[in-house]
């Protein structure tokens, strides 16, 4: 950690760094003004290499080194820089005098190595020049009043366990003799390249810019460090692994630096302690989306910042192995743990995680897989005393680990982090090979399979930075019912998500034919457009509901507002799978059986739900009624009433002045039949609602033990659905004698439905008075009467419009919803 200086200078105010990503060609270059122009007196433009600079001159290098041809590369980096030269200021001669001669001297280095004279600094000098070259385009893009700071000419380092070194003392001084020539101005500077002590070049190694600008911060003693890259700043955990990470508006020096070294790609681990030293704020943003404000990383993470979430980010670092010694006379042995780790660094071993159980018979430690052998061999040379006596039984090796590390200030003196963590991976089914927590706990890390890594790291990272309410919601059949249940979630779900942990992300819709899957989310007013034309790709129900079921989101639920049986097969299937289940569709709750008892028999090992209540009275509770009923212990007797609300509908409206058949025609465009309106007609239809309901009681009723009058013609009834509705007429002449024989009675027709206790069901038209209940309905309307031990002589009635796309859409929201809503905890976000 480097000396605070005696007194605050700010011989800067902001340091800027640009990488590579935003150097990557001379249109990139060319933007660079605005952002560095943010009013500040003084600023430092710190630079990296081209993009692909650095790798290139590394492996002309190494070419070189191995007297390979390196001159084809040589030439194209050239003519890059100098391409990028004549776009940025074609007439800047004085520019590309300078590339050309920066270009001359990598050859002469690039022909001495291949000559065999090598050398650290040569190397280096080499790997280096890209950061020279950039630091020179930089500057003429910049324009008048700008000094180019060649970083060797200021910062001496030194090699250390930890990483290249800071030589302050030698730095400052340095600096001031480069000031003495230069007179105050905005400055640019190279990145990545230094001096050593003993005056040659160097680096500070791989992605080492952010570490030049974090030094030079502090040298300059700046207010401020900006680091600009192509994201929009640090997020909570890989994005390429974790679809949902977000971006982190604010985190602390240690969060960053814990986060940097467990693999999080976007620090360089050494960048923080410079900027530390001096309280020096940073800020990493985004070149391509300067609107973003970016990740601000503060000495301290601001108040209220760990409601958000305790555990900041979560990273996975990989290709690691556990190593264990185990052994029964370690137990109360003092030195043990000093010795094997004394093995570790004479090895030159770095040991990423350490843990030890209190019985102290075995120490695990977590170790690169590449460094695993020397360690064994080291561990079991240092132990072989212990070894030969008994004291100690085996190195064990476990290869293919990755570590998982969550991190966060938030988690200190928060309870439960742990078991949120533990938890998730245990749900996820991950299996925890070794664990380790920190005193600061700042950073609990597992070593788990590297085969779970990125299934470990959803699941922890969903457990943290989700609602425990997000749901991934797949919905088939966008048709009346599907289309409008799509425009309530369009208009409702953004409330929702404000008001509740209710996080409802549709990820994937499908048709009879398409689906479309998003990793995401899709907009539900954008659901259908998805879909045409042509859109998505060719249905596969088993792929369509393993995308519902992603990893990395706590639960999953396809809504099926089909009429398809195809669909109902796989309930059983989806609902073992966890996969909750709410639709409109009669054909699992009143079909088979034995699928009936399957799917049942499936929520009971899952716990998934299965949301049905729209299948019986659309919108209406009719299912909840009775199952409340039986539930708390009353015993049904009969329920009776009007089921279909198409039928209700037609003959409340059926008074012989306008053919029947006009009305189901009608009927259907308001979208109250079945897709096949011979489904209402034929009493299939409220048949299939009296086995629900039969079923719901605990009867074992199938549609075959449903006594059912059909008003289809027989002749009707095989043929296609659009034959059938051109053939409608032929319903209407003996419905028309129907009507007018009750007339003549004094009565009229209703569709009634009857169900009682020893399992006798019926489903016709029938004549009533006009007393009867049954004919003061409206439109819709269905009546369902429920008599039971309470209801004897009076029996409880729900009684409302039971067909139409509106009701029926809400009544699935209803229970989607209702099932949402179980989802959560008690006790809140975090507690
Ligand atoms: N319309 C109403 O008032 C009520 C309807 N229902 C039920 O709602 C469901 C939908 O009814 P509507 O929207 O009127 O039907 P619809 O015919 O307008 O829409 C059906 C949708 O399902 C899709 N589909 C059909 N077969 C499919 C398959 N094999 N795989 C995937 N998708 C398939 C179609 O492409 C269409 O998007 C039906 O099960 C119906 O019984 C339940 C209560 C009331
Ligand atoms: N077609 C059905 C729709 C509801 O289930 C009806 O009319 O009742």
């Amino acid at each position: 950690m480097p000396s605070a200086p005696p007194a605050s200078e700010h011989l800067v105010r902001h340091v800027h760094k640009f990488g590579g990503s935003s150097l990557a060609d001379a249109t990139r270059i060319l933007s660079l003004p605005p952002l560095v122009a943010d009013g500040a007196a003084s600023t430092l433009v710190v630079v990296s290499a081209m993009h692909g600079t650095t790798n290139a001159l590394v492996a002309m290098a190494d070419e070189a080194v191995a007297k390979g041809d390196w001159r084809a590369a040589w030439q194209a980096l050239r003519a890059r820089h100098l391409d990028a030269a004549a776009a940025i200021a074609a007439d800047n001669a004085a520019l590309h005098d300078a590339l050309v001669a920066d270009f001359d001297a990598l050859r002469e280095d690039l022909e001495a190595l291949t000559a065999g004279d090598a050398g650290d600094a040569r190397i280096a000098r080499v790997h280096g020049l890209g950061e020279i070259a950039s630091s020179r385009l930089v500057q003429a893009a910049l324009g008048d009043g700008w000094a180019r700071l060649d970083a060797r000419d200021v910062l001496v380092v030194h090699p250390g366990e930890m990483g290249v070194g800071v030589e302050w003392e030698a730095s400052r001084t340095k600096l001031a003799a480069w000031r003495a020539t230069h007179p105050p101005q905005r400055i640019v500077a190279t990145g990545f390249i230094a001096r050593g002590r003993d005056g040659n070049d160097t680096t500070l190694g791989r992605n080492g810019s952010d570490y030049s600008a974090a030094i030079l911060a502090h040298l300059f003693d700046a207010d401020e460090l900006t680091i600009w890259t192509d994201v929009d700043g640090v997020l909570s955990a890989d994005p390429r692994l974790v679809p949902d990470a977000t971006v982190l508006p604010t985190m602390s020096y240690a969060e960053a630096w814990e986060l940097a070294y467990f693999g999080a790609k976007v620090l360089h681990p050494q960048t923080m302690a410079p900027v530390q030293a001096r309280g020096i704020p940073l800020r990493i943003r985004n070149t391509l989306d300067p609107s973003v404000p970016g990740t601000w990383i503060l000495p301290e993470n601001p108040e209220g910042d760990a409601e958000l979430s305790p555990v900041k980010g979560l990273t996975i670092v990989r290709d690691m192995a556990v190593l264990e010694l185990v052994g029964n006379g370690m137990v109360g042995v003092p030195g043990t743990a000093e010795k094997l780790f004394a093995a570790l660094h004479g090895a030159g071993v770095s040991v990423t995680m350490i843990s030890q159980g209190s019985s102290e018979h075995s120490i695990c430690c977590v170790v690169r897989a590449s460094q695993v052998e020397p360690a064994r061999a080291a561990v079991e040379q240092a132990f072989a005393d212990a070894f030969a006596d008994g004291r100690t039984q085996a190195v064990e090796v476990t290869p293919d680990i990755a570590v998982l590390a969550a991190v966060g200030d938030g988690m200190v003196g928060f309870p439960g982090v742990a078991a949120r963590l533990f938890g998730a991976l245990a749900q996820a089914r991950v299996n925890i090979r070794a664990i380790a927590q920190g005193a600061s706990e700042r950073n609990i890390s597992v070593a788990i399979a590297e085969t779970d890594a990125t299934r470990a790291l959803r699941a922890a990272h969903s457990a943290f930075w989700l609602s425990p309410q997000t749901v991934s919601v797949g919905m088939i059949g966008p048709g009346n019912v599907g289309r409008t249940l799509l425009a309530q979630l369009a208009a409702v779900l953004p409330g929702l998500r404000s008001r509740s942990q209710v996080d409802l992300r549709l990820r994937a819709i499908a048709n009879s034919k398409r689906m479309a899957l998003d990793h995401f989310a899709i907009e539900p007013g954008d659901a259908i457009a998805r879909l045409h034309p042509e859109g998505g790709e060719p249905l596969d129900l088993d792929a369509f509901a393993a995308h519902v079921r992603a990893g990395h989101i706590p639960h999953a639920l396809i809504i099926d507002c089909s009429a398809s049986d195809a669909t109902a097969q796989k309930y059983p299937g989806w609902i073992a799978a966890g996969i909750h289940v709410v639709t409109p569709n009669k054909h699992a709750g009143s079909g088979a059986w034995t699928r009936y008892s399957a799917l049942r028999e499936a929520q009971r090992h899952s716990g998934a739900k299965f949301g049905y209540e729209a299948t019986v009275g659309a919108g209406l509770p009719v299912i909840l009624t009775l199952r409340n009923l039986i539930d708390t212990g009353d015993t049904l007797h009969a329920v009776d009433g009007m089921l279909s609300g198409t039928l209700a509908w037609l003959f409340n409206s059926y008074d012989g002045s306008r053919p029947f058949s006009e009305l189901v025609r009608e009927a259907r465009g308001l979208g109250y039949t079945e897709p096949d309106p011979r489904d209402d007609l034929s009493g299939l239809d409220v048949a299939r609602k009296l086995v629900i309901l039969a079923r719901e009681a605990g009867l074992q009723l199938s549609l075959e033990d449903v006594d059912v009058e059909s008003l289809v013609p027989e002749a009707l009834q095989d043929v296609g659905v659009e034959e059938f509705l051109a053939r409608l007429d032929e319903l209407d002449a003996p419905m028309d004698a129907r009507l007018r024989e009750a007339q003549s009675k004094g009565l009229g027709l209703r569709h009634l439905a009857r169900l009682t206790r020893d399992g006798k069901a019926t489903v016709g038209v029938v004549a009533l008075p006009a007393e009867h209940a049954c004919r003061h309905t409206r439109l819709t309307d269905n009546l369902v009467q429920f008599t039971t031990d309470r209801y004897a002589s009076n029996p409880l009635v729900v009684q409302g419009p039971g067909a139409g796309p509106d009701v029926t859409a809400a009544g699935v929201f209803g229970d989607v919803l209702a099932i949402a809503n179980a989802l959560g905890s008690s006790e809140g976000r975090y507690a």
